[in-house]
């Protein structure tokens, strides 16, 4: 890949040549892959093709042992701790749920908002015009403004995912990283997934990771097959599932 200039600041996420060695074991092996602005980027591939890693990588749970990475074109995220990143707006779903259940629903989207800033300006908040609005908006975005009084432990595990996605959103990421969403979901929730993270993919970047094929399709993005820690193959879901390789490795299986 080249790292001209002009290709660069045309980039929220740049990944170049990234390696991982887990004790000698290679989870990455110069993965290289860009996300634009604007952009949802789907990514499927084998058990152990480092997707996780990859995720890791881009959040700083893991530092690389070579490669770039580079957020908007010029932060090396490389450089920078779990929570400098959280705060430059790249936010993690993680696949299971992890929403505060005794709290309502409304409670938890708060809890978000205030969670994203530092002691001293905890110590002065409250609820104004500005965050209820937002706290509103969320909500709708969800589709869990019926909800907003109910305790999170009393929903669904998909409306739990989806709360989880608006506790993501209140914080107005630049990036959302979202771990396999539709796993565990029923075909209704699943559908609904996809039509919430196209809407969210409006007016943010984002990047799935995801094993529901029929998922994958609804979301019509641009899909990038790992393998062995490198891009496999990257296009349409119809490019990526006619290549002779990825059905051979994955999807075949
Ligand atoms: N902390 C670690 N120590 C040792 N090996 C690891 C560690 N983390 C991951 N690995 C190995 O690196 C490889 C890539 O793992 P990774 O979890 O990134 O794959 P994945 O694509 O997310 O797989 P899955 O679809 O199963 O979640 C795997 O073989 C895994 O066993």
């Amino acid at each position: 890949m080249t790292t001209d200039h002009a290709s660069l600041t045309n980039t929220l996420l740049y990944l170049d040549g990234v390696e991982v060695a887990f004790d000698g074991y290679r989870a990455l092996r110069g993965l290289s892959l860009i996300v634009a602005p604007g952009e949802m980027l789907a990514i499927i591939g084998p058990n152990g093709a480092g997707k996780t890693t990859m995720m890791d990588v881009i959040t700083g749970k893991t530092r690389p042992d070579k490669g770039d990475v580079l957020f908007e074109g010029k932060i090396d995220l490389t450089k920078r701790d779990e929570a400098d990143i959280a705060q430059l707006g790249i936010g993690r779903k993680f696949q299971k749920p992890t929403v505060f259940e005794n709290q309502t629903v409304e409670e938890n989207i708060l809890l978000a908002l205030k969670g994203g800033r530092g002691v001293m300006a905890n110590l002065f908040w409250r609820v104004t015009p500005a965050i209820a609005a937002k706290v509103d908006q969320v909500l709708e975005k969800i589709r869990l403004s019926s909800l907003r009084y109910r305790l999170a432990g009393s929903l669904s595990h998909g409306q739990k995912q989806w709360l989880e996605i608006g506790m993501l959103l209140a914080q107005d990421p630049k990036l959302l990283l979202v771990d396999e969403p539709a796993a565990g979901m029923t075909d209704a929730e699943t559908a609904q997934t996809a039509i919430l993270l196209r809407e969210i993919a409006k007016d943010h970047s984002v990047v799935v990771v995801e094993h529901d094929m029929g998922f994958v399709r609804d979301l019509d993005v641009r899909v990038t097959c790992l393998h062995e820690g490198a891009v496999l193959a990257e296009g349409t879901l119809d490019q990526v599932s006619a290549n002779e390789r990825v059905i051979e490795v994955y999807l075949g299986r």
